[in-house]
């Protein structure tokens, strides 16, 4: 921090500027101390500020994805290429290189880290708070530094010195120029100024004065200052780590999540003289200088109106300075407690504790994103946030039955009063009786702008009136960001946790989460996951199935995208490898989730075989009464879905998927589909694995898209096996499509479909979604028939193949006392109109 000068006597800044800017700055500048700040070192300040963001701008550039510097000659284009200096020299090993596990990248940002090193769990907690996992296989891992990883890195309360000091002791060479610029220059301009609320009122806080002074000349800021004639309010700063998170040993600061590493291994000698190692300490110990005991314990800060918290957020975005937000809900009096606390049975997991100390790390809830694969357990880290916090808690979800699970958990995991927990969906709209609780809604509920109905916009009004403590994110992956835009300016929540499996989106827009809900605060591993048997191990296979002569002939014939996909989706040999691995699995005891995007596969898929399935068009009693066969009726082991299915879906008892047809390229869904079976029940029986196959139409476009589809969950460590033939599949008694005249009359079939029938199913809501599905028949309608049907020959085999197996099911008993009691809900509500 730069040191705090005296003014001389009446020091009002330069003129220009404060003239050109219209802004109303007091003429002297006093902290609660009566300290005068000097405005023109503020000003230089400012100057400066614009240089560091240019100077921000060309390092980001450079070191954004395609800009790798030339490699020098005579180099091979081998992993190594990319660890030279700027003078295309090798850069220099440590002497004890092999004990340390870090290799940093100087043209790109990228670490290169080795996972069999002895200090990688030391080295693997510190990366994975200043950089972006990249890739995670089992030797090697790769991270990459960007802004935002910095941005992270400071807002979990790590300083500029701690980055480098720590990147220094891990890596196998110093660190490069390029890489150490980098890391100042983010730290600098981020993570500098918090958004606090305390007593109700937003407050902009840092450590720095002359980053306020900066914000407070600012044309739009400025303005929107609360009491300008004020000076700074000057007080201490919140301890860290001093915090009991419910449920866990301790709370960690950011600081004690970043364990040292033991020195011998690192490899650490102290009395080995090493010049380049002075030169860094030396560096570092300057950058430190905001570590300096008297300055640390100082904050600074102003207010600014609750109006204006969203404009002001925007401008520091924009000026290069996001903010970070806090709450200080121990000093906040104004709010009610919430009387909640964890059930002394729940016992948070350490991967659960860790991210959870990142949120609660200084004493106050940092808004952000924690990251945990499927079924991980990310709705007990949210319920223990909210057991943290002890305010108010609004939880948005995607669909009505994540609602309903997520009140379930609440009453599951911790004490609070049902009555303090309000639902509010298209079918419930409650409220909580107390001054303070928890309320349970849809982010379409809440954003929905027009057409409420009374009861609805009373809620909304409810929801829209008051401060919230937490609000709770659900799969914030999925939900776009104009959404996030909408939520966040109609709830007023003082902090805010985004929960997620996946930090991915094809369209990039992921990004725009860092400043709608804050940093990412913790990614977990998910192979370190499954090994420690939270979720469960899974055997990746792709499997090629060769197209047959007849379809290969009209895929290479066919001139829309729409009909070759669905040729290569309905090969025959696809058809007859998905039948194979059914059987197989069944006959082991497992039970088999098929997956298909395309509802016309789906159907034929599923008739032929005589397994039930449900879409978007399947009514909601159906739904329920086929996920509860498959639950509980050792006559009902596979069951199709299309990709209503990708998400939501909790089926503790599925270890096997098969996907048939698939939304192009998406990595998002493939994660997601393999999410699934992550929570099977059986997951830590003795050599229990969980199977995921993915079908792929061999020499078509499906093998491309299979690739890119994959390279999410390669990238966590998942090998995906190539089988070029199922042994044994010859074998199988009813083989389906064994003559040319069976294939032939599918290829007949196929070619009569309209251009629609491959396009992608619309879908209003989800597999549990509450409304609509039961009223409404919704997915794709489609009015072409068969050759059988056009021709009126519709032989025997053909009639039998018809028959669903969802309606066998009709009239099976329920079983579950959960969809008993949605069942019975309904059927209550049906009555009531
Ligand atoms: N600390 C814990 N102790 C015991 N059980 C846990 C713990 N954490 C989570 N679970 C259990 O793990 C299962 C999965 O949890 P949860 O549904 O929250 O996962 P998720 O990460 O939200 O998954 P998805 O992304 O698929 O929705 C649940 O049955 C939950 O009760």
């Amino acid at each position: 921090m730069p040191p705090k000068r005296k003014a001389p006597s009446g020091a009002n800044g330069p003129p220009s500027k404060r003239v050109a800017s219209g802004v109303g700055t007091p003429a002297s500048m006093t902290d609660s101390d009566g300290e005068y700040f000097d405005e023109d070192e503020a000003e230089e300040d400012y100057e400066d500020n614009e240089k560091e963001k240019e100077d921000m701008r060309h390092l980001v550039k450079k070191f954004s994805v395609g800009s790798y510097s030339k490699k020098p000659k005579g180099v091979q284009a081998d992993a190594a290429a990319g660890f030279f200096n700027s003078d295309n020299a090798y850069l220099e090993l440590k002497p004890d290189h092999p004990d340390r596990p870090l290799w940093i990248d100087p043209h790109k940002g990228r670490i290169i880290m080795e996972s069999f090193s002895p200090s990688f769990k030391q080295a693997e907690a510190f990366l994975i708070n200043i950089a972006e996992p990249q890739s995670r296989v089992s030797r090697i891992h790769e991270y990459t530094l960007t802004p935002h990883s910095l941005f992270a890195a400071v807002s979990v309360g790590l300083t500029t010195g701690d980055i480098l000091r720590e990147l220094d002791l891990l890596s196998k060479t110093p660190i490069p120029e390029s890489v150490r610029e980098f890391i100042i220059n983010s730290t600098k301009s981020f993570g500098k100024v918090r958004l606090v609320l305390k007593h109700t009122k937003y407050f902009l806080e840092s450590s720095d004065p002359s980053v306020l002074q900066r914000l407070l000349k600012d044309d739009v800021i400025g303005r929107l200052r609360v009491n300008e004639a004020d000076g700074l309010v000057k007080e201490s700063a919140p301890k860290m780590g001093d915090l009991a998170i419910p449920g866990t040993r301790m709370a960690a600061g950011a600081k004690q999540a970043v364990q040292r590493p033991q020195q011998q291994n690192a490899g650490e000698n102290e009395d080995e003289v090493d010049p380049q190692r002075d030169a860094d300490r030396m560096a570092a110990a300057l950058l430190e200088e905001d570590d300096d005991e008297d300055e640390r314990d100082q904050v600074h800060a102003f207010e600014i109106t609750a109006e204006s918290v969203q404009d002001v957020s925007k401008r520091c975005r924009a000026i290069d300075l996001p903010l970070t937000e806090e709450y200080d809900f121990r000093n906040d009096d104004h709010n009610a407690n919430l009387d909640i606390d964890l059930k002394p049975a729940a016992q948070i997991r350490p991967y659960q504790e860790q991210a959870l100390s990142k949120m609660f790390g200084n004493g106050r809830a940092r808004s952000g994103i924690i990251v945990l694969p499927c079924g991980a357990g990310k709705t007990l880290v949210g319920i223990t946030a909210a057991c943290t916090v002890r305010k108010g808690v609004i939880v948005l979800c995607t669909s009505a039955m994540s609602v309903v699970q997520w009140r379930a958990e609440f009453l599951k995991w911790s004490n609070v009063n049902p009555n303090d927990i309000a639902v509010f969906t298209a079918d419930h709209k409650d409220k909580f009786p107390g001054n303070t609780g928890i309320i349970i809604s849809t982010y379409s509920m809440v954003t929905q702008s027009k057409g409420r109905s009374y009861d609805s916009q009373k809620v909304m009004d409810f929801i829209e009136n008051r401060e919230w403590g937490l609000m709770i994110l659900d799969e914030v992956h999925v939900v776009p960001a104009e959404m996030f835009k909408k939520v966040t300016y109609k709830v007023k929540a003082h902090s805010k946790l985004g929960l997620t499996a996946t930090l991915l989106r094809e369209d990039d827009k992921i990004q725009d989460l860092n400043f709608l809900i804050g940093p990412k605060l913790y990614e977990a591993n998910w192979q370190e996951l499954s090994e420690q048997g939270h979720i469960a191990r899974v055997q990746c296979a792709e499997v090629w199935c060769p197209m047959t002569t007849e379809f290969y002939t009209e895929y290479l014939r066919a001139n829309s995208t729409n009909k070759r996909s669905l040729l290569f989706t309905m090969n025959p040999r696809k058809f007859q490898a998905c039948q194979f691995l059914i059987d197989y699995h069944e006959s082991r005891g497992d039970k088999v989730i098929v997956f298909s995007d395309n509802v016309y596969a789906l159907e034929k898929y599923a008739k032929r075989l005589r397994k039930a399935y449900i879409y978007g068009g399947t009514p909601q009693a159906e739904r329920l009464r086929i996920l509860e066969n498959f639950q509980h009726n050792d006559q009902v082991n596979t069951i199709f879905l299309s990709k209503i299915g990708d998400t939501s879906l909790d089926l503790p008892e599925a270890t096997c998927l098969i996907q048939i047809s698939s939304h192009y390229g998406s990595r998002r869904q493939e994660a997601q589909r393999l999410g699934r079976i992550l929570r099977a029940k059986r997951r830590n029986d003795e050599g229990f694995n969980a199977f995921f196959y993915s079908l792929v139409s061999k020499d078509t476009n499906e093998m491309y898209y299979s690739s890119k589809r994959q390279a999410f969950l390669v990238d966590q460590g998942y090998a995906f096996k190539v089988i070029t033939h199922l042994h044994g599949i010859e074998k199988l008694g009813d083989l389906h499509f064994t003559t040319s005249h069976e294939r032939l009359e599918l290829l007949q079939d196929v070619m009569l479909q309209s251009e629609d029938t491959a396009n992608v199913e619309r879908i209003d809501g989800d597999l549990f979604s509450m409304s609509g599905a039961g009223r409404r028949k919704m997915g794709a309608r489609r009015t072409a028939g068969s050759l059988a049907e056009l021709s009126g020959g519709q032989g025997m085999a053909y009639v039998e193949y018809q028959r669903s197996r969802n309606k066998e099911l009709k009239g099976k008993g329920t079983q579950n006392a959960f969809i008993r009691k949605i069942r019975r809900e309904q059927e209550r509500k049906r009555a009531q109109k």
